[in-house]
């Protein structure tokens, strides 16, 4: 069942902790040198931006009155440097802060990458693709703006804020004072804040993976949609989705705005108060340079308190990310090599099922107490009615789902002892869907094997009569094909598919449905390929036309949870039982 679908928020299965922050820190140890060189460039540029009120303190109350022209030219000029040294270090810094960001998500998103390909069938089966694709584009995107840009930003302010605290105690420390009284009223604003603030944009990510599962699974699902012409019904779908998404975000904004308001308001009391107090000071001992230099610090001193908080607020924001992508990255394989998994030697093709018993879910068995074997190079058809197991019988032979009870065992070696890597490269599986990558002809073949040259592409291509219609197209083998082959019919894709199994030269051989969609000339032409494909190799064969499995060596019909009858095809007609109704069935069926 699924656990997730478009118009459900996630749930998050795990609790956020600090050792997320721990992980995310390792995400950032190995790019330590760019950061403290950003750091440094930064620090110049604040510092040399915290001399311009000082200089106009000295200007005021001593050079302009004492008329000290060389002094003067000389303050314009060191002006002017402040303002070339920000200029540079800016541009070093968004060179330097992109090149780590990037460093961050590459690592982050390939880390990711590579888990997904580990993952089970049943990960994918329960949620919807749109929103595994959030999380390793805009999820990783967000954290790592926040890694880079924002975390050096809110480091250097950080320290200004110290500088500038510096200088302004030198000054005066009255007036230094008045402003700090400000402080803790903006850190309680800021965490009142703070819990409303996480609530809303994690409720926003929501609505925005729910959006993208929406639109994947509408674009996936576009040729159905328009033949069954659901395209209104969707749009109002799609339109109370965005509805929900915006008001999220809308709310969260609201949210958001009334931290730096509140900010501002803060400031402009505090300097509102350094102006009053300062003029009352004049008198003793602040002379106007101090206080224009003063108000200068002042706004200087916000800026870093304001950032902290834009900081904060970001970390907030992104924590709801950061338990997604770690959630997705502690995601259990489930389906992994044992401790002490060996290599399966080269084998044979023997294939033995001992007491299985499986199902998707806890106690709802799929298979009971399935046994039977079969001999290296049998061809093996699987009939029974839809829903019955079949497809169940040949993921369990690939192990792409673990069973519950019993022993599956291929030349005597227990699957579940043997490498994943090992056990699946001696198999080929054909299903009905078969996929096709964008690329050429020629590549879609090869994904069979990777090192074979364009002479056993073609080979192949030819023992499955695929050459003939791939000749015909107009770049041959260097055509190019969409992804899942939209440009071909459904009988090509699956022809492809069929070269790509040869090439790859399985020992098991698995075709599930695989030859439904082939014309009854071309699956005649395609008949002897398939033969070839078949010699000296175990098969597996699913075909609801019976037609197509007549020959095999055992036919075994599946039925409530077990193996029903099995026996050659003259054999299960002569006992006149399910396979007997199925055949004589479908041959009416098909006669009429
Ligand atoms: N990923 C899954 N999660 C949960 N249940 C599943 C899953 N895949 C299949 N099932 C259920 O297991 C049962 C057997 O499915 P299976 O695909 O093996 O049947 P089948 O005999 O191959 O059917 P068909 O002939 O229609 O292809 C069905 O009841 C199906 O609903």
């Amino acid at each position: 069942m699924a656990r997730n679908v478009y118009n459900v928020d996630e749930s998050l299965e795990i609790e956020f902790n600090a050792h997320y922050l721990k992980r995310l820190a390792a995400y950032l140890k190995p790019h330590i040198r760019t950061v403290v060189i950003c750091l440094v460039i930064m620090l110049i540029a604040s510092f040399s931006n915290i001399l311009i009120p000082y200089l106009m303190k000295i200007s005021i109350d001593t050079i302009i009155p004492e008329r000290q022209t060389n002094m003067l030219y000389t303050v314009c000029a060191a002006f002017l440097a402040i303002i070339l040294i920000s200029a540079v270090c800016l541009h070093a810094r968004i060179i330097m802060v992109n090149r780590l960001g990037q460093g961050i998500v590459a690592t982050m998103r390939k880390d990711l990458f590579v888990h997904l390909q580990k993952l089970p069938f049943t990960y994918y089966d329960d949620r919807p693709h749109g929103k595994i694709i959030t999380r390793v584009v805009n999820y990783v995107n967000s954290v790592s703006d926040l890694l880079s840009g924002s975390l050096i930003n809110v480091l250097t302010e950080f320290f200004s804020m110290f500088i500038v605290l510096g200088f302004m105690f030198s000054m005066n420390v009255q007036l230094t004072l008045i402003c700090l009284a400000a402080m803790p009223i903006m850190i309680f604003v800021v965490f009142r804040l703070k819990t409303l603030n996480r609530a809303a944009w994690q409720r926003v990510s929501n609505k925005s993976s729910n959006m993208n599962a929406y639109i994947h699974e509408s674009i996936a699902g576009m040729k159905v949609t328009q033949s069954f012409v659901r395209e209104d019904f969707n749009k109002d779908l799609f339109e109370g989705i965005q509805t929900d998404y915006k008001k999220s975000w809308m709310r969260a904004i609201k949210i958001n705005n009334v931290v730096s308001p509140s900010i501002e308001i803060i400031s402009t009391i505090a300097n509102c108060a350094v102006i009053l107090f300062g003029i009352a000071l004049m008198k003793t001992s602040v002379s106007a340079g101090t206080l224009v230099a003063f108000l200068g610090y002042v706004g200087r001193l916000w800026n870093p308190i304001i950032n902290v908080s834009n900081f904060y607020n970001q970390v907030i924001n992104n924590m709801a990310y950061l338990e997604r992508i770690f959630e997705t990255m502690d995601e259990d394989p489930k389906i992994q090599d044992a401790p002490d998994a060996y290599e399966l030697p080269p084998i044979e093709g023997k294939v033995e099922f001992t007491h299985v018993t499986f199902g998707y879910e806890e106690g709802i068995p799929i298979l009971e107490d399935l046994s039977f074997t079969v001999n290296p190079g049998q061809r093996i058809a699987l009939v029974g009615p839809t829903g019955a197991g079949k497809t169940t019988v040949i993921n369990l032979i690939s192990r792409f789902y673990d069973i519950q009870e019993g022993c599956i065992t291929i030349d005597g070696h227990d699957i579940s002892k043997v490498t994943l890597n090992s056990l699946r490269s001696q198999m080929g599986v054909m299903l009905q869907d078969s996929f096709i990558f964008s690329g050429s002809i020629m590549d879609n073949i090869r994904y069979g094997r990777l090192d074979a040259t364009d002479e056993e592409v073609i080979a192949a291509a030819k023992a499955v009569c695929a050459h003939e219609f791939i000749m015909e197209m107009e770049m041959g083998y260097k055509t190019q094909v969409n992804e899942r082959g939209s440009r071909l019919s459904v009988g090509q894709r699956q022809l492809i598919s069929f070269a790509r199994a040869l090439l790859a030269d399985p020992k098991i051989l698995i075709l599930d449905e695989a030859t439904s969609s082939i014309d009854t000339r071309t699956e005649q032409a395609l008949q002897k390929g398939l033969e070839r494909l078949l010699q000296n190799r175990t098969s597996f064969v699913i075909a609801h036309r019976l037609s197509t499995i007549r020959n095999s060596d055992r036919i075994m019909v599946i039925n409530n949870r077990h193996i029903e009858e099995a026996g050659t095809h003259d054999e299960l007609m002569k006992m006149k039982g399910h396979y007997y109704d199925l055949y004589t069935t479908q041959t009416r069926f098909l006669s009429q």
